[in-house]
């Protein structure tokens, strides 16, 4: 997961035995904050903005299916990731040259099993993490030569919750925009409250909010400086369905407002609710980037589930073309077949069942979720 970021270094509670008061700990997080802010550029390297798509080709898919998935190919990305590399101190390789664009506008969902290195490339993108080798900007901003501007248009949510617990709801957005040095706008932070739902909760502690609520209040503070790109790591690890489903409206609609949205998720239910675009990374490689709708319609796969009228002890001799499989009580025939496939149709394969006299009594089409084409995926990657 992200760790604490530049922006939302763990803070010292004042109740944590030996905790600093809540002013002191404020103290400590400015410093700490213009500290990293202020940091030394990690190193110069040569800006390469690259504006072309450069998604990784899959087998699966043809370059000219990648190219045209792009909804937003004709605008400049708003990050532009190219050739990263991160080998951490124990040797561990656990970035390998990586290309990604992400298009303005859009909400990307990284997707990827535990250690794939999600978190790593966010935390290089905001200047947590340092490269082994690569370029990263932001707008046109280079992470290490333009470290102040590229990091201004970030906001990060990391998973961890990183707010003062004896804090009001009011000061914590407040305080925050103000580590980025903007002026106070009391108008823009109430608009961020409401937007979040928790302006009637804008005088109340941290402490005494609900899980759900101190999770929007991390969104706010993200949100205090108008980043134009908002990276959320597992928004909704351990939120209930229904607030799920807020967070999931309340993402529309910031995307609606302009801001770009990086998501990692576990839950693939959630890229397939909100992305527009998908990338699956697995150990340290992009092995695929690909609009979420040309996705599911390239690799999906569909099945026709045919109730029969009496069950079939075996699958006739003549149907053994089609690879269908038999429930164990034999009352249902499945038939997957890849939407992109050669195999033989559905006209054809009512027209056999008729032949071998197999009648049923109710037919059902499904198609395949992105889990199952995230897992195919990942699968072939191990
Ligand atoms: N500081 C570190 N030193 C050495 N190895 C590290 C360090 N941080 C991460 N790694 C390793 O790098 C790999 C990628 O880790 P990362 O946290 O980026 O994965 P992730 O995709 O975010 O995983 P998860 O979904 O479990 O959060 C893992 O194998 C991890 O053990």
């Amino acid at each position: 997961m992200v760790g604490s970021g530049c922006c939302y270094v763990r803070e010292d509670r004042p109740d944590a035995p030996g905790g600093q008061s809540g002013v002191a700990s404020r103290e400590a997080e400015r410093r700490r904050t213009a500290a990293a802010v202020d940091a030394p550029m990690f190193r110069t390297v040569r800006s390469a903005i690259d504006f072309r798509l450069r998604a990784p080709t899959f087998s699966g898919l043809k370059s000219t299916d990648l190219l045209s998935s792009s909804r937003f190919s004709a605008m400049p990305s708003i990050i532009s990731i190219s050739g990263v590399t991160k080998t951490y101190a124990t040797g561990f390789k656990a970035l390998k040259e990586i290309n990604l664009d992400i298009e303005r506008g859009e909400i990307f969902a990284l997707l990827g099993p535990n250690g794939a290195g999600k978190t790593t490339l966010i935390s290089i993108v905001c200047g947590i993490v340092n490269r082994s080798s690569g370029t990263v900007s932001v707008d046109g901003h280079d992470i290490s030569r333009d470290y102040r501007a590229a990091r201004s248009l970030i906001g990060l949510v990391p998973q961890e919750l990183t707010i003062d617990a004896f804090e009001s709801v009011w000061a914590t957005v407040n305080y925050s925009r103000g580590l980025f040095g903007k002026p106070a706008n009391h108008a823009f932070v109430e608009k961020v409250l409401r937007d979040l739902s928790l302006w009637d909760k804008k005088d109340a502690k941290a402490i005494t909010l609900s899980g759900g609520m101190k999770r929007r209040l991390m969104i706010a503070k993200a949100l205090s400086h108008e980043p134009r790109v908002l990276f959320l790591d597992e928004p909704t690890a351990g939120v209930d369905v229904e607030l799920r489903q807020d967070m999931w409206a309340m993402v529309r609609r910031l995307r609606e407002d302009g801001v770009t949205i990086i998501l990692t998720t576990h839950y693939i239910e959630e890229a397939e609710a909100m992305a527009d675009r998908v990338g699956v990374i697995n150990r340290g490689e992009i092995v695929l980037v690909e609009d979420k709708v040309q996705l599911m319609r390239t690799l999906g796969r569909k099945r026709l589930l045919l109730e029969l009228r009496s069950p079939l002890a075996t699958i006739p001799e003549t149907l053994s073309r089609y690879a269908l499989e038999l429930s164990p009580d034999g009352d249902r025939l499945t038939y997957t077949y890849d939407n992109q496939s050669e195999r033989p149709g559905v006209a054809s394969l009512l027209r056999d069942l008729e032949t071998a006299g197999v009648q049923f009594r109710d037919i059902d089409t499904q198609n395949s979720s992105l889990e199952e084409i995230f897992v195919n995926l990942v699968r072939k990657g191990a």
